[in-house]
């Protein structure tokens, strides 16, 4: 029988952890090729052994490719499957680990053809660094990995039971999610804290003079809520972008709290103020405790 062979389009924390994780489980059963925007970060890829081959143009590198993973920034992959569409083969399946999915499930379904499967799915796994020098082939595990199941997007089982195969061998967990409640939870759970974290930061830019006395005082609560805002532009650009409704619901709902708070402290309401950290504190705690397995190993 003739190798698997994987193309991995956008080799980089995502695309470079996907294929370490699965090249480590299949060793030579598997043929994996990939592509990046410079030669210095391809030799890496090659180099790190998540890829056999790495190329610089996309159209090289899913020639004969079974499946196609898509791990660019999410606004490049439609030019992406734009320009590799004469190249795909009858059969192959296309799945991508954007952190937003209905944009792309609307846009895919219309330019691809009925010869080529595509499988919506977000790995909710990763870090605030990025590029191919910071994958790791445990990055997925133990961590969930969403596969969309949507009835306005009906795919086959078949193409479905590849794409868990290959998730299942990075160890995460797989979870079955509609479109538009992916895009809320994954707003709420993860673009929304990214941008926030990103605030604080920029709080420090605002209306401070000596900022510098103020960074000697930073410790480790700084740290644990600016962590993500260490994360890629370019990535959390795109997400903003292609999530807009559930990003900009929730925000208004976060300003709706910050001036709840604010009013609080102004007019000294101490029992207010206890109860905010209260209710905090009690469901911070519980959400750890229920998902204790994900945070433990890193
Ligand atoms: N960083 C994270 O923690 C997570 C990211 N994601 C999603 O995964 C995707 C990839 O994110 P990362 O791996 O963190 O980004 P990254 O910046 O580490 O890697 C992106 C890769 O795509 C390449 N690239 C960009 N445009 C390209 C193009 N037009 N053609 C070919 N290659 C191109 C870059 O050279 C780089 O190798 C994004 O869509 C992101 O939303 C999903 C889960 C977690
Ligand atoms: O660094 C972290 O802890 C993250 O939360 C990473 C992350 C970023 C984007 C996603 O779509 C999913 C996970």
């Amino acid at each position: 029988m003739a190798k698997m062979k994987l193309a991995i389009l956008g080799v980089g924390l995502i695309g470079g952890s996907f294929g370490m994780a699965i090249k480590d489980k299949l060793k030579d059963d598997i043929y994996i090729t990939g592509t990046t925007r410079t030669e210095v970060s391809c030799l890496t890829a090659e180099k790190i052994g998540a890829v056999d081959k790495c190329f610089l143009s996309n159209a090289e590198a899913v020639k004969d490719a079974d499946i196609i993973y898509l791990s660019t920034p999410v606004l490049q992959m439609v030019p992406i499957v734009k320009q590799i569409r004469p190249y795909l083969k009858n059969g192959a399946v296309i799945t991508d680990a954007g952190s937003t999915k209905q944009y792309l499930a609307n846009a895919l379904r219309k330019i691809l053809p009925d010869s080529v499967h595509y499988v919506s799915a977000h790995p909710m796994a990763g870090r605030e660094k990025s590029g191919v020098s910071a994958a790791s082939k445990d990055l997925f595990k133990n961590k969930c990995y969403v596969i969309i199941k949507d009835p306005a997007m009906p795919v086959s089982e078949d193409a479905v039971e590849k794409i868990c195969a290959l998730i299942k061998m990075t160890g995460a967990n797989i979870t079955e999610l509609d479109l538009a409640s992916h895009d809320r939870c994954a707003s709420l759970i993860s673009h929304v804290p990214h941008i926030t974290a990103a605030a604080l930061v920029s709080l420090l830019n605002r209306n401070y003079n000596d900022l510098d006395e103020c960074i000697k005082l930073a410790g480790g609560g700084f740290k644990d809520t600016t962590r993500i805002a260490s994360s890629n532009a370019d990535m959390w650009a795109d997400i903003c972008l292609s999530n807009s409704a559930a990003i900009v619901n929730n925000l208004q709902i976060l300003q709706e709290i910050l001036s709840e708070v604010t009013g609080a402290i102004e007019s000294k309401d101490r029992e207010k103020l206890y109860d905010y950290f209260t209710v905090a504190k009690e469901m911070r705690d519980k959400i750890l405790n229920e998902t204790k397995s994900i945070y433990e190993i890193e």
